[in-house]
């Protein structure tokens, strides 16, 4: 089983597995109109942080359930003093179970201040003339039952709105976007605020739909939390919640030994700077040593740049699996600046055959471009967690053949190579082959430049030497990653990263209540 109690604020849920929670609810007692009047309260709730009464709010209501929490948020609104207009796309008469109730419920409200979106295959004039003097837009077309793309007038619904300028606040998930995967079908909403309910679903997060959600919040529909060990999903958001159980905590007995001693393989004279960075940031991670294995002609620079961290000249493969009889290098890297070719193939063989926890990186991922198998069969045989971290361009040279949204690319990924794969980006994924994965959102765009991908890269080698499980290790070092872009701001470059770290790694010691001092 993948799924913990501990997991379940970070838990993530898919439409299909939210269904589930649902029905479980609903058998336990709790009647989807009770579940439904709940989901409309909290979308009213949210309208009115937004919205002052007397202001316009226009509802528009799809056929399914999504109108029906619609339909719930406008009788509330309504009865507080808004002006509540509401457009339905199919005929009421339509309606069926719950969301048939919650129009029955709208009583006199459904009568005075209803009317239709669509005419025939036409927009409504009163639904355009209403559009414009319009507050708000509640978006309750669809949510969880979207099952195919948006297409003829409803589409053409979807992009008067957004080309409106009124601001939308989605029920659920806006319109249009695919709570499983955040791609969009056909087209979609662009909200400003989204209420969905009970726990977030991927689609809030990944990309492109993250961005067309706005500020999301989760409402408390009275699912309880429990609901989710029959249910244990293997998705989560990646936050601390998910795992501060396995963050590497010292003990007050310790020394630097045992906290681990990661190594970084580092490249020829002309670029060293790459392994470097990566380096500092595995000590920064908390790497009690760290040591930059270097190439002779690269010594020298190494060694005007280099303090804290360690230097050992390695001149060939034969010597780097000297330097690896030591055990205590318990934790390598090896991509960041190395160089692309056979050379750097057989050096991966042998880290590989050293039985150690490994983090393939850049120029070592590029390297088994034409022979990605025969990467994959040596982790395999490989006892120690290895963590594969490609940017898109490096993914689609080792699985030119995985396609679909990015969740199930990491996750297929993962399973084909046996590997953590960290498949990283503005909404970064971590896959295990088990079938877990999280779900990245803090990470800031000025994280794109260069060099930043090897911190990453180096304090999930740190994070590894401290006997951090791999997926843990992935998903702890993606994480402080986007912190430590958020503390560094605007006009960072990869340098300021590492020490960023100090004070994002403080406030993660702080809530795990450590309490060192
Ligand atoms: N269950 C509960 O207790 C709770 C559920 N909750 C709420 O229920 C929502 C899920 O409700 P749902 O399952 O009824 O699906 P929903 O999103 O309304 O859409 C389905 C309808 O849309 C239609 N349709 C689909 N795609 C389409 C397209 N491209 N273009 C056009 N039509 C399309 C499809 O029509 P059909 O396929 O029959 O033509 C079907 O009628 C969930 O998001 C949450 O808001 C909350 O109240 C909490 C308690
Ligand atoms: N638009 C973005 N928003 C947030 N983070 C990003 C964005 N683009 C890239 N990143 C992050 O920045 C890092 C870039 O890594 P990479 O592409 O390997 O760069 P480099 O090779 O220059 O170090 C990754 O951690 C990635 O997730
Ligand atoms: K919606």
């Amino acid at each position: 089983m993948t799924f913990e109690t501990g997991n379940s604020e970070a838990a993530l849920l898919t439409p299909e597995e939210m269904g589930r929670a649902d029905k479980l609810t609903i058998e336990s007692g709790v009647p989807g109109i009770v579940l439904m009047e709940r989901a409309g309260q909290a979308v009213a709730r949210a309208v009115g942080e937004r919205v002052a009464t007397g202001d316009k709010v226009l509802f528009l209501c799809g056929p399914g359930n999504n109108g029906g929490d619609g339909f719930i948020a406008a009788r509330c609104l309504a009865a507080a003093g808004y002006a509540v207009r509401i457009f339905v796309l199919k005929d009421p008469a339509e309606l069926k179970g719950d969301a048939l109730e919650a129009f029955e419920r709208l009583g006199p409200v459904a009568s005075n201040q209803c009317g239709k979106a669509i005419e025939g295959d036409d927009i409504a004039d009163d639904f355009i003339s209403s559009l414009g003097s319009s507050d708000l837009v509640i978006d309750a077309l669809f949510g969880a039952g979207l099952d195919r793309p948006l297409a003829g007038t409803v589409l053409k619904l979807v992009e008067l709105v957004n080309q409106s300028g009124v601001p939308v606040l989605a029920v659920d998930l806006p319109s249009g976007v695919s709570g499983a995967s955040g791609l969009i079908l056909g087209g979609a909403i662009k909200s400003c605020a989204t209420v969905t309910f009970f726990r977030a679903k991927p689609g809030h997060l990944l990309l492109p739909g993250r961005e067309l959600c706005g500020e999301t919040k989760v409402a408390d529909i009275g699912i309880l939390a429990q609901t989710l060990e029959e249910i244990s999903p293997d998705t989560f958001r990646n936050s601390p919640e998910l795992w501060l159980g396995s963050w590497p905590r010292p003990e007050t007995s310790a020394h630097k030994y045992s906290r681990g001693h990661a190594v970084v393989f580092g490249g020829p004279m002309s670029s060293t700077g790459a392994a470097r960075l990566s380096a500092g940031a595995a000590l920064r991670a908390g790497a009690g040593l760290v040591t930059l294995a270097s190439p002779p002609d690269a010594m020298m620079v190494n060694a005007c740049h280099l303090t804290a961290v360690m230097l050992r000249k390695v001149s060939d493969t034969g010597s780097i699996t000297g330097f690896l009889t030591d055990e205590r290098l318990n934790a390598l890297l090896i991509g960041p600046g190395f160089g692309v070719g056979a050379t750097t193939r057989t050096v991966v063989e042998a880290l590989l055959a050293a039985n150690r926890a490994i983090v393939l990186d850049a120029d070592a991922l590029t390297s088994f471009s034409e022979d990605p198998d025969a990467l994959f069969g040596m982790i395999r045989s490989s006892p120690g967690p290895v963590l594969l971290t490609p940017h898109e361009g490096e993914f689609s040279k080792l699985f030119p053949d995985i396609a679909g949204d990015k969740l199930q690319r990491a996750r297929l990924a993962a399973e084909r190579s046996g590997a953590i794969l960290v498949l990283k980006g503005p909404d970064s994924v971590i896959a295990a082959p088990d079938g877990r994965a999280a779900i990245n959102r803090n990470a800031p765009p000025w994280l794109a430049t260069a060099g930043s991908g090897d911190v990453l890269a180096g304090i999930a080698v740190g994070l590894l030497a401290q006997g951090v499980p791999g997926f843990e290790a992935g998903c702890q070092a993606v994480w402080l990653h986007g912190e430590a872009g958020l503390e560094s701001g605007p006009g960072l470059t990869a340098e300021d990263l590492a020490p960023a770290l100090k004070s994002v790694i403080r406030g993660v010691v702080d809530k795990s209540s450590v309490g060192h001092r």
